[in-house]
């Protein structure tokens, strides 16, 4: 089949996209030093190391361990859970994580452009250790520069996958939640195309700084006018303060991604998509995943911008719910006359038929939305007089495009263990149909 690749203005790319540089008639040739702006987006995280394990039911209860929640665990149980997974060899692997720290990895390697990874780093560093190996796993295209040394150990997530592939993390923090509010660069957060948070960044103990440190960052972004872009996380965390969750999102998040458990927490809804309807009471774009049902989005649009699907009309909890999904989602506040829109993507090819694991899965959708939002903002800061521009979008592409690029992103995440991507997807590929790359 006829195939075009998916193609956003980037800097490897923009030249096949968009002539913003034009050759000298005199030397037919481009000019070699293109002056065009970048566009970035910041992530801060807690700097974890993810230490891979299988284990079954027995394994948990012996160390006390909820099953699919994100838990911290003392020096000493972290010392003894270390060491029976050594004894038994049970580690597959101990690679770079943290779920901002993936989301930046996994934008980096999609748009093949900066990113910038906020939180703390062990100043001294031995081949080997964790830390060099946080640092070896991540893209070079994550900017580790603004990283803010510690005295000490990053910090440790066991990822224990049992027999039906569910997976319980047990951290051991190190020094993770130290990120002092000083080391947040106010001009870095106020020029940056997103600020991408987690809901973990609020799980602190007496004495440390970094949640401070994040709402000082969402205060500078919320000032600039930057979207702040906040994933769930774990429900477990949301399920214990929903009120306040609610609250923090309504007043400080501009686009919220969780998946279907998560949705439920924060809202009270089981069905993804009415709950990613509630959603939008408070944030201007959701993207809520749900396993093997797929990716639901939702957001809005502003009337005369509106654009009509060529898909079959779906009905859900809410009826023909993906009418305008063909639209570019805006922020609420630049619609005059709001509509909601929504969309709704099954897993590309139907899923893998071997699911290596899912984790980070939702990680990887929200990379490629991140993607879609920085290619328009890098597009606007170089070609603002663009028709595109007539429409103060928040994204490149259509709801509906951005919504299978995330699900593509998600299935290549699937069919390996690492929740990092190691490349970019494939610019052509003949098992898709044109519609789904297609601008
Ligand atoms: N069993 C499955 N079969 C097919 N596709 C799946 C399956 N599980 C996940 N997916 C795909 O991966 C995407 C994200 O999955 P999921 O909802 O499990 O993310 P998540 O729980 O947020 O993951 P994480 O928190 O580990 O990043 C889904 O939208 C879907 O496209
Ligand atoms: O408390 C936490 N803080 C930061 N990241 C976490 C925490 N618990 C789990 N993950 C991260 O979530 C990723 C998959 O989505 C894993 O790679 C793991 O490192």
């Amino acid at each position: 089949m006829n195939t075009i690749a998916m193609k956003f203005p980037g800097r490897r790319q923009h030249k096949h996209y968009f002539p913003v540089e034009n050759k000298t008639p005199l030397t037919n040739k481009v000019n070699s030093e293109p002056k065009l702006a970048r566009s970035y987006i910041v992530g801060i995280d807690q700097i974890l190391v993810d230490i891979e394990a299988k284990v079954d039911d027995e394994f948990l209860t012996e160390f006390s361990l909820k099953r699919g929640m994100s838990q911290v665990i003392t020096d000493e149980v972290t010392h003894r859970l270390y060491q029976r997974l050594k004894d038994e060899q049970l580690i597959n692997y101990e690679f770079a994580g943290g779920t901002i720290g993936n989301t930046m990895h996994n934008y980096s390697v999609l748009a093949d452009d900066r990113s910038v990874l906020l939180g703390v780093m062990s100043k001294n560093m031995q081949v080997g250790d964790y830390a060099y190996r946080f640092v070896s796993n991540t893209s070079s295209r994550v900017d580790l520069n603004y990283l803010q040394p510690v005295d000490g150990p990053i910090g440790r997530c066991f990822t224990l996958i049992d027999d039906t592939g569910e997976r319980t993390f047990a951290i051991n923090a190190g020094l993770i939640n130290k990120l002092k509010p000083e080391s947040i660069d106010e001009s870095l957060i106020s020029n940056a195309a997103a600020l991408v948070i987690s809901s973990y960044l609020m799980r602190t103990e007496e004495g440390d700084t970094m949640t401070q440190a994040t709402l000082k960052a969402v205060e500078c972004a919320n000032k600039a006018g930057v979207p702040v872009v906040l994933t769930l996380g774990t429900k477990f965390l949301i399920e214990k303060e929903p009120e306040f969750w609610r609250k923090f999102v309504k007043d400080h998040v501009n686009i919220l991604a969780m998946n279907e458990d998560e949705a439920q927490a924060i809202t009270g809804i089981t069905d993804p998509l009415k709950a990613a309807d509630a959603c939008l009471d408070w944030v201007d774009l959701v993207i809520c995943t749900a396993g093997p049902e797929g990716l639901f989005m939702a957001g809005y649009v502003d009337e005369q911008h509106k654009r009509a699907t060529e898909y079959p009309l779906l009905s859900g909890a809410i009826a023909d719910f993906n009418r305008y999904e063909y639209s570019r989602p805006m922020l609420l506040k630049d619609c005059v006359n709001p509509v909601r829109i929504y969309t709704h993507t099954a897993p590309y090819m139907g899923g893998p038929d071997n699911i290596k694991n899912t984790n980070g899965a939702g990680d990887a959708a929200l990379a490629a939305v991140l993607h879609d939002l920085s290619a328009n903002v890098y597009h606007k800061m170089n070609v603002d007089d663009s028709s595109k521009h007539l429409q103060p979008a928040m994204t490149y592409s259509s709801l509906s495009q951005i919504s299978k690029y995330a699900n593509r992103v998600s299935f290549e995440i699937l069919m390996q263990h690492s929740p990092r991507l190691s490349r970019g997807l494939p610019e052509r590929e003949d098992s898709l149909e044109q519609a789904y790359w297609a601008l």
